[in-house]
């Protein structure tokens, strides 16, 4: 006789049915946001809207972009989504305005030295995520050994960041680039100003895969006194601004940390798994003096926080998927990160400071 099981859920109403239905509808369909915010940045809408003082009907941004009038209220329905997604703000009937989300989407305007957020949107929405994300399903199904590659290299046979990616395709390799480096030196001002004791009474700073040296270069001019050096691969290095203030070390994390009093691992474990993090953390341990001697690391990484809930947690749970499904790592909560710390010889952290989606870690030798 087949096992009989008791139903785990009620049937739904027809109320719930109907609520099912359009939530079904949003969650199956909601990958047009992006789409069309895409849109709207190869158009050029932030900065039209911008330039012609701040706020611009429909009609306006067609005569500015040169767009056919024929498209008029075809905008109008992209332009409506994107008011209603929190992308712009409309506050009268027809006229569109930026709010800060769409500012950082502006050519030309500087945050902190650091141009547009343009390109996190191009590459997000490239064809060559995309298709890492359409191969979720069969990446689940296949047993391969390990180290495990990411569903992007299991659909493009490289990983991203990697030198034959370029080979592979140079444009998108770029925009991949591109976006790595708005997304990294975004916010190196906003640490400076709200962690102003993470820097204070150091002598000496390790920047460890300083990419080329915008951050160190932000320390250096807040703290003149603070020896920087800064780590990374000789590619990386080779392209890096020539600076007085920062000391380039072409090297590889896994085998030789510059020492200093502090290392800095700013948005670098997320792309490692455990594995490796511990490893690189036991470096970095080399390269510090004791805790007594002001040794310490720093860490600014996603500190995914599972007791909260809304769209700050959505957006760490999205960069954790985006990690799966592009690189070793993921976005790691305080559990995970305590458990690395301790199993890399480290005898205590401290979580200095949340912004935003990432953290501001301490952790004492
Ligand atoms: C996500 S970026 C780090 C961003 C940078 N910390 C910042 O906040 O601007 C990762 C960096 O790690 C570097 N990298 C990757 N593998 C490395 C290795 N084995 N040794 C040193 N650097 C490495 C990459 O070249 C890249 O610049
Ligand atoms: C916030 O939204 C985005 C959108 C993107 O398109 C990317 C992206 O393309 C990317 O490579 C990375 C990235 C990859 C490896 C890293 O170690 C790292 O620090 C960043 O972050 C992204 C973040």
């Amino acid at each position: 006789m087949a096992a009989h099981h008791a139903p785990t859920m009620a049937v739904p109403t027809d109320a719930q049915l109907i609520q099912a239905q359009a939530d079904l509808w949003r969650h199956s369909l909601c990958y047009f946001t992006p789409m069309a915010l895409r849109c709207a940045v190869q158009l050029g809408i932030p900065t039209a809207i911008h330039r012609l003082g701040g706020t611009a009907s429909l009609s306006d941004l067609v005569t500015a972009l040169s767009l056919p009038p024929s498209k008029t209220p075809y905008l109008g329905r992209i332009m409506r989504l994107l008011v209603t997604s929190g992308v712009l703000a409309s506050h009268k009937e027809g006229i569109y305005s930026l709010v800060p989300l769409s500012y950082l989407l502006v050519d030309g305007v500087f945050i902190d030295g650091e141009a547009s957020q343009v390109a996190i949107v191009i590459a997000a929405t490239s064809r060559h995520y995309l298709d890492a994300a359409l191969g979720l399903a069969d990446w689940f199904k296949k047993d391969v050994a390990h180290p495990l590659p990411a569903p992007f290299e299991d659909v493009h046979g490289v990983m991203i960041l990697e030198e034959s990616m370029a080979l592979l395709d140079p444009e998108a390799d770029k925009v991949i680039h591109e976006a790595l480096a708005a997304h990294d030196h975004m916010g190196i001002g906003t640490i400076l100003r709200e962690c102003h004791d993470l820097f204070k009474g150091l002598d000496s700073l390790t920047d460890c895969c300083g990419g080329d040296g915008t951050t160190a270069r932000a320390i250096v001019q807040a703290f003149p006194h603070i020896k920087i050096h800064v780590l990374d691969l000789p590619k990386v290095i080779e392209k890096a601004p020539p600076s007085d203030a920062v000391n380039y070390v072409a090297g590889d994390l896994f085998h030789s940390i510059p020492a200093a009093q502090a290392v800095m691992l700013k948005l670098v474990l997320h792309f490692w798994s455990d594995e490796d993090c511990i490893n690189i953390l036991s470096h970095c341990k080399k390269a510090i003096p004791s805790r007594e001697a002001g040794g310490k690391l720093i860490i600014i990484d996603i500190v995914v926080d599972p007791s909260s809930s809304g769209p700050l947690l959505e957006t760490q749970l999205l960069m954790d998927v985006l990690m799966l499904t592009c690189t070793r790592g993921r976005q790691r909560d305080e559990n995970d990160w305590s458990s690395i710390f301790i199993k890399a010889g480290f005898s205590d952290y401290k979580i200095i400071k949340m912004l935003g989606a990432r953290g501001v870690i301490e952790v004492y030798p």
